[in-house]
């Protein structure tokens, strides 16, 4: 059974319809993401299943629970990654972990949280001496404070710099190894790539797919390109001949080859039985950037 379950959600602001006809189901135990531009309706989908918002149609289940209905019980099963400028400036690390550790009824070890976060050392350092990725940092450890069997992240690596948003990433694996599923609401591409089992890609309020990054990917192309520098002459017409293959061009001493599925072992295969040795050898492949123009008719960044 589904972890969360979203059904025709239909929500509107004044006149402004910000989620039309949205559905997708969560399954427990994968990160799961909601990918769309600015404005797409990612917030707003979100918020109604956090209970923040009351959707004008449709139906939201969390845990098998309704999220408006339910609120208070799942607050205690949902943690929720708060939005930074929402703690006090003088609340000192560990202050924050207890206090939040107090609103729940099985609230995870703050020690141990700080550790596997990387803030041990932070414990009494207040809020606004903390560099934005140990605010960030602690903002997930405050999600993860109550033990929840459902995280909700929404931008979890915005304003991080490479190295930052790259260990937050492997953070949020070792989360998902614990046993917590995960719901990341991104803009970025990378991120979702990286870390997402499956995710939704969302564009002016609708859905417009759901699948894993690579079944995206797939679905919109999977012609890969091959150049290489062969170490002597090959006859193009025995790669022409291999089922994979579509195209063999040459351009001045560089091959580039064509094709679909296992073109890429079919070639090295072939170069191997050859005894010619690919130089410079390189693989061109759609990437989910290209899935999403192809859905939605306009990059994401
Ligand atoms: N409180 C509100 N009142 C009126 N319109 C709103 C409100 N909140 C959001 N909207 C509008 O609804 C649409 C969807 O907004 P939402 O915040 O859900 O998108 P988003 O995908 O989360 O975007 P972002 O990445 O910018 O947060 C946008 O056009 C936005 O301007």
């Amino acid at each position: 059974m589904p972890v969360i379950e979203v059904r025709g959600l239909h929500k509107r602001y004044g006149e402004k319809v910000a989620v039309r006809d949205v559905s997708f189901a969560v399954e427990r135990g994968e990160i799961f993401g909601i990918l769309g531009p600015n404005g797409a309706g990612k917030t707003t989908t979100v918020e109604c299943l956090e209970g923040l918002r009351s959707p004008d149609g449709g139906t939201l289940s969390v845990l098998g629970l309704d999220p408006h209905r339910d609120r208070d019980e799942l607050r205690q099963r949902v943690g929720i990654q708060l939005q930074e400028s929402q703690l006090p400036d003088k609340l000192r690390v560990g202050e924050a972990l207890d206090l939040y550790a107090s609103f729940y009824r099985t609230p995870a070890n703050p020690e141990k949280l700080l550790t596997t976060l990387g803030l041990a050392d932070k414990r009494d350092t207040a809020y606004k001496k903390l560099s934005g990725g140990q605010k960030q940092r602690l903002s997930i450890a405050l999600a993860l404070i109550g033990s929840p069997e459902i995280a909700v992240l929404d931008e979890l690596t915005t304003g991080l710099d490479p190295q930052s948003r790259r260990d937050t990433w492997d953070l949020i694996e070792t989360v998902r190894d614990q046993g917590v599923t995960i719901l990341l609401v991104t803009h970025f591409m990378e991120e979702a790539e990286r870390l997402c089992d499956r995710l939704a890609v969302i564009d002016g309020g609708r859905v417009v797919a759901i699948d894993t990054p690579a079944g995206l990917v797939a679905g919109v192309n999977d012609e890969q390109r091959i150049r290489f520098r062969p170490s002597r002459p090959i006859d193009r017409r025995e790669l022409e001949a291999l089922p994979e293959v579509r195209t063999v061009e040459e351009h001045g001493g560089q091959l580039v080859v064509t094709g679909r599925g296992n073109v890429l072992h079919a070639v090295t295969s072939l170069l191997a039985r050859a005894q010619v040795i690919a130089g410079d050898l390189r693989v061109d492949q759609a990437s989910l950037d290209d899935a999403f123009v192809a859905l939605t008719g306009r990059k994401l960044d």
